[in-house]
C-alpha cells in the first residue's frame, strides 16, 4: 500500500523545549486519519511539518514521496486551518475565484467545488451573509482546488450543528471514495469517530498510540458496557467487572470484552424487555491513553 505521509524518527524543538519526540507513523493512500491529542500535545506542530512550514528539528518527514518543503509536494496538499478567514465582501464564487489564482489552480474547477460542497444556490451571494456551515463548506471547496491528493482538515466541525457536520463527513467520506488521504485533527471525538480509518494518538508531544478502533480497544484493554431493563432475578457472572443499576430498571454492567457474548447469552436467560451492548467510544479509548501518559488535568484534558 501506498505510504501519502511518513513520519520516521522525527524531533521537533522551539528553542530549548522540545515538543515532538521520536513521531513514526504514516498516513497510507486513502485512508482518512484522526490525529488527536490534549492541547498542546502537538498537533499543529506535525501538521505544520507536514505541510511543510516549518522543517523537522531532526529525523525525515516524507509527503507524497517527496520532502514536504518541495513546492511540486505542497501543491498536492488541500488545507482546511481551524479558523478559514475570508474577505466578507466577495460571494462565494468570487471567493474561490481568488484563492484559484493564489494556487495557480484552474479557475474551471470552481463552479464544480462549489457543486461539489453544496454551495451552487449560494454562490454569488457574499460570504458575509453565510452560516457557519456554509463558511466551512467554502473552506472545503478552497482546499479542494487543485484536486490535492492529501487533504488536512484542522477541527473541520467546530461550530457546526450535528446535521451540518454530519453532511461534512459524508462529503469527507465521498473524497476518500475517490481516492484522497485524509487526515483529521479534532477535539470532537463522538463526531469523527465513524468517518476515520485509524487514529494517531498523541500526548505531550509522544506518540501515545496508533491504530484503528478495534486495535486501539484491544491494546487499552477497557470493557464493553451491556445495559440491560428488567431482569428477571438476579444477574451473577465471573467476568462481570462492575455493575451499576440506571433509572427506568436498566443495569450497566462492564464486562470484559472476550467475555461478551457469554454475558450476553446468560442475560437473556433471566428475560430482559431489552438490552443494549456498548463497545469503548473513541473517548472512551482517548482519556484512557490520557490517564496513561499523564496528561490528564493538562491543558484541554478532562478530569
Ligand atoms: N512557535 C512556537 N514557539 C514556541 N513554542 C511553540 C510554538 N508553537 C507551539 N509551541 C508549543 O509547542 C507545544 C505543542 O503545540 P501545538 O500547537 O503543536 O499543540 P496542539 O496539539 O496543536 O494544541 P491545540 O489542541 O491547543 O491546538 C506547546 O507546548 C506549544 O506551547
Amino acid at each position: 500500500m501506498t505510504v501519502v505521509v511518513e513520519l520516521k524518527q522525527v524531533q521537533q524543538s522551539y528553542g530549548d523545549l522540545q515538543v515532538l519526540h521520536d513521531m513514526n507513523w504514516q498516513l497510507r493512500a486513502g485512508e482518512v486519519l484522526g490525529l488527536f491529542g490534549h492541547n498542546g500535545a502537538g498537533k499543529t506542530t506535525t501538521v505544520r511539518l507536514i505541510l511543510g512550514l516549518i522543517q523537522a528539528s531532526s529525523g525525515q518527514v516524507r509527503v507524497l514521496g517527496g520532502e514536504a518543503s518541495e513546492s511540486r509536494v505542497r501543491q498536492q496538499i488541500g488545507f482546511l486551518p481551524e479558523n478559514v478567514m475570508f474577505y466578507p465582501q466577495l460571494t462565494g464564487r468570487e471567493t474561490l475565484q481568488h484563492f484559484a489564482r493564489l494556487k495557480d489552480a484552474p479557475l474551471a474547477q470552481v463552479d464544480a467545488l462549489l457543486a461539489q460542497v453544496g454551495l451552487t444556490a449560494a454562490a454569488s451571494k457574499r460570504v458575509k451573509t453565510y452560516s457557519k456551515g456554509m463558511r466551512q463548506r467554502l473552506g472545503l471547496a478552497q482546499a479542494l482546488l487543485g484536486e490535492p491528493k492529501l487533504l488536512i482538515l484542522d477541527e473541520p466541525t467546530v461550530g457546526l450543528d450535528p446535521i451540518a457536520t454530519q453532511e461534512l463527513y459524508r462529503l469527507i467520506g465521498r473524497l476518500k471514495d475517490s481516492g484522497t488521504s485524509i487526515i483529521i485533527c479534532s477535539h470532537v471525538l463522538p463526531g469523527v469517530e465513524s468517518y476515520i480509518d485509524r487514529a494517531v494518538v498523541l500526548a505531550r508531544g509522544y506518540l501515545e498510540a496508533e491504530g484503528n478502533l478495534y486495535e486501539l480497544r484491544e491494546q487499552a484493554g477497557l470493557p464493553v458496557r451491556i445495559r440491560v431493563q428488567g431482569l428477571v432475578g438476579e444477574f451473577k457472572h465471573p467476568e462481570v467487572q462492575a455493575q451499576r443499576p440506571l433509572s427506568q430498571g436498566w443495569l450497566e454492567l462492564s464486562v470484559n470484552p472476550a467475555a461478551k457474548l457469554s454475558v450476553v447469552q446468560e442475560l437473556l436467560k433471566l428475560q430482559p424487555s431489552d438490552l443494549e451492548v456498548r463497545p469503548p467510544s473513541l473517548e472512551d479509548i482517548y482519556i484512557y491513553y490520557m490517564e496513561k501518559a499523564g496528561a490528564v488535568g493538562i491543558a484541554g484534558v478532562q478530569q
